[in-house]
C-alpha cells in the first residue's frame, strides 16, 4: 500500500474512534515516547548479569554538593551501584577493594576518559592530557610531562619550590602587619602554586599578588572548574541541547579561546626568548619548543600540552592549602602541636625545608588528614571504560563512566573511625608519601584516593607534595592563625563543581615569633 494509502486509513479509523480512546492512545504513545528518556535502562550481559542497581529516574545534573547524594545512594544501593544521566550510564566506586579490582587490576579497561562536550570537546578539545581519552595521543603527551615531574625533577626544582614558600610566607606577614589587618589568603596562595606551575612550564613568575596575570589565571582556573563538574552540565548528558546555542556552550567556547590565546602568548614568549638568545632557564615549553617537530606536536597539542600543569596543578594546590589556612582557627590544639613540634625539631631560628620532613612527623600527618578531609576533588577525574566488563555479577559496559566517589570512601568508619573529625594522630605512623601509598597491595592500608587510581593517577603527585610540605610547615613555623569572631568559617560549603575551593574567608596571621621578620628580611622578590 503507498504511503498516501496508509495515511488515508489511519484517518479513517482515527474518526471511527471515539475522543477517549484517541485521547488513550495519545497518552499510551507519550508514554512510550518519554519513559525511556526519564526512567533507567536496565541492560544485560550477554552472559545474562545486570548493571549495579541505583535509582530509578535518569538526571540530566546533579544538584550543588553532588558527593551528598553519591554519598547517600552508596548506603542505599551498595559500594557498586549506576546512575543514568541523560544517555550516559555511569558506575559509581565507593569501596577501596573494588577502586583496586577495577581502576589499578583492570586498568587496561578502565583507564579511558569519556569525551564529555564541555570538558573534552570544547574547552580542551581533547588534549591537556587529563581531557585525552585512553590512546597514543595521551601516552606521548604523559610521557613528555612526566620528565619534569619526576622524584628527580622535583629535586632539581627544590630551590625554586623553597624560594616560593618563603615568598608566600613573607605576602602573609606583610599584608596582615604583624597580625593587625585580617587577610583573604586565596590571592597569596594562587600565587604560590602559580609561580611553581609558571616556573616548570614556562621558565617565568609573577612578581606580585596584584599583576593583573595572577587574576587572569586564576579566573581561568576558576571557570574551569566551574564548567568540568563530572555532571554538573545538562548539555554534556542531553545531546540536542549540545547544537542549541546556549550561555554554557558560548562560556566553553570563551575558555577554550581564552586559554589558546593566554598559554599560547606564553608559549610564543618563550619561543621568541630562546630565539633571541637569552637564558631561558629549563622548562616544559622549552622542551616543547625542542620537540614538537620530532614529536608531530601540533599547535593546539603544544598550548595544550604547556598548559597541562597550569590546568592541574593551580587550583587544586591553592584550593587545599586555603582548607588549611581555613581549618586553623577552630583547631587551636592541633597549632599548638604543630607549634610545639616545629620548636623542638628545627627550631626558631630557620623555618622547616623540605629535608626536614621526615623529622616531622606530626606536620606530615596534618597534611595527610587534610588531603581526606578537604581534598579539591570528590570524584577524583572520571575514567571511562573501553570494554565490555563483568564485575561479581554485575555488569559495566563499555563507555560507562566509572567515578571514584572519594566522600563515602573518606568517610569509611571501618578505615577511619570518627571519620567526620579532623585527626592528625591517623597518620602518625604513615611514614609513606602519596605516591608510595598508593602503590600498596592493600587498599584498606592506603593513606587516602586524593589523587586518584590507576593508570590516570596524578602525574603531579610529588610536586604537589613537596609544594603543601613546604607552604604548609612553613605557614605553621611562621604564625599562629586566628579567625574573626564576626566572621565564622564554613568548612563544608564550598565554590566550584569539579575543583573545591573555601567560600572567602579572613583570617588574622600573627607571626610566632621575632625570628619570622628576620627571616623574611632576606627574602625578596626576583622578576624572571
Ligand atoms: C593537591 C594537589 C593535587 C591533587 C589533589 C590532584 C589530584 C588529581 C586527580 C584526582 C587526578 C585524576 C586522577 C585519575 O583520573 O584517577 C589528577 C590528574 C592530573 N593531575 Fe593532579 N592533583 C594535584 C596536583 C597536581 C599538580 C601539581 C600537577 C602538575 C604539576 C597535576 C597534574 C595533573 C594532570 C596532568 C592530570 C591528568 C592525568 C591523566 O589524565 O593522565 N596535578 N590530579
Amino acid at each position: 500500500m503507498s504511503l498516501r494509502g496508509i495515511c488515508g486509513s489511519l484517518f479513517h479509523f482515527a474518526t471511527k474512534l471515539s475522543a477517549g480512546a484517541i485521547f488513550r492512545a495519545a497518552a499510551i504513545a507519550t508514554g512510550l515516547l518519554v519513559t525511556p528518556l526519564i526512567f533507567r535502562k536496565n541492560l544485560v550481559s550477554k552472559n545474562g548479569l545486570p548493571i549495579p542497581s541505583g535509582p530509578w529516574l535518569r538526571y540530566a545534573f546533579l544538584r550543588k554538593y553532588p558527593e551528598r547524594a553519591l554519598h547517600a545512594w552508596a548506603k542505599i544501593y551498595g559500594p557498586l551501584f549506576s546512575i543514568w544521566m541523560g544517555n550516559q550510564l555511569f558506575v559509581v566506586i565507593s569501596d577501596s577493594r573494588i577502586a583496586r579490582d577495577l581502576l589499578v587490576t583492570q586498568g587496561a579497561i578502565f583507564s579511558g576518559r569519556k569525551k564529555y562536550f564541555m570538558k573534552s570537546e570544547t574547552i580542551l578539545a581533547e588534549r591537556a592530557i587529563t581531557g585525552s581519552t585512553y590512546n597514543d595521543k595521551w601516552r606521548q603527551h604523559r610521557r613528555i610531562a612526566m620528565q619534569f615531574l619526576t622524584q628527580k625533577a622535583v629535586r632539581d626544582y627544590a630551590e625554586v619550590l623553597d624560594y616560593e614558600a618563603s615568598i608566600l610566607v613573607r605576602s602573609l606577614a606583610r599584608a596582615a602587619a604583624q597580625g593587625t589587618v585580617s587577610v583573604d589568603p586565596s590571592s597569596y596562595v594562587g600565587r604560590y602554586a602559580l609561580n611553581n606551575m609558571l616556573t616548570i612550564s614556562y621558565g617565568t613568575r609573577t612578581d606580585s599578588s596584584s599583576d593583573p596575570f595572577v587574576n587572569k589565571a586564576m579566573v581561568l582556573a576558576m571557570e574551569f572548574m566551574d564548567l568540568t563538574g563530572p555532571w554538573s552540565n545538562a548539555i554534556d548528558f542531553v545531546p540536542l541541547l549540545q547544537w542549541i546555542p546556549s550561555k554554557m556552550r558560548t562560556r566553553g567556547r570563551n575558555l577554550n579561546k581564552a586559554m589558546i590565546d593566554v598559554y599560547g602568548a606564553m608559549y610564543l614568549n618563550v619561543k621568541h626568548r630562546v630565539t633571541r638568545g637569552d637564558a631561558v632557564p629549563d622548562c616544559l615549553v622549552k622542551t616543547l619548543i625542542d620537540t614538537a617537530e620530532k614529536e608531530k606536536l601540533d599547535w593546539e597539542d603544544t598550548c595544550m600540552l604547556a598548559a597541562a600543569f597550569t590546568l592541574g596543578g593551580v587550583h587544586s594546590i591553592s584550593g587545599m592549602i586555603q582548607w588549611f589556612i581555613a581549618l586553623l582557627p577552630s583547631h587551636p590544639e592541633i597549632q599548638a602541636r604543630a607549634h610545639e613540634e616545629l620548636d623542638r625539631v628545627v627550631g626558631r631560628d630557620q623555618p622547616p625545608r623540605a629535608e626536614d620532613e621526615a623529622r616531622l612527623p606530626y606536620v606530615r600527618a596534618v597534611i595527610k588528614e587534610l588531603q581526606r578531609v578537604h581534598p579539591p576533588f570528590w570524584m577524583g577525574t572520571p575514567h571511562y571504560s573501553t570494554e565490555d566488563y563483568e564485575y561479581n555479577g554485575m555488569f559495566i559496559p563499555k563507555d560507562t563512566v566509572v567515578i571514584l566517589n572519594c566522600y563515602t570512601l573518606h568517610h569509611n568508619e571501618e578505615r577511619y573511625p570518627d571519620s567526620h573529625t579532623f585527626n592528625p594522630d591517623r597518620y602518625m605512623d604513615d611514614h609513606l608519601s602519596c605516591a608510595e601509598s598508593a602503590k600498596l597491595g592493600n587498599p584498606m592500608e592506603r593513606d587516602h584516593w586524593a589523587f586518584g587510581a590507576g593508570r590516570r593517577f596524578c602525574p603531579g603527585v610529588v610536586m604537589a607534595e613537596q609544594e603543601l610540605w613546604l607552604a604548609i610547615s612553613r605557614i605553621l613555623w611562621a604564625f599562629t592563625v586566628h579567625s574573626l569572631p564576626s566572621e565564622p568559617i564554613s568548612l563544608q560549603e564550598y565554590e566550584g563543581r569539579s575543583g573545591r575551593t573555601p567560600l572567602p574567608f579572613k583570617v588574622r596571621f600573627t607571626p610566632r615569633h621575632d625570628r619570622v621578620g628576620k627571616f623574611l628580611d632576606g627574602v625578596s622578590e626576583i622578576t624572571l
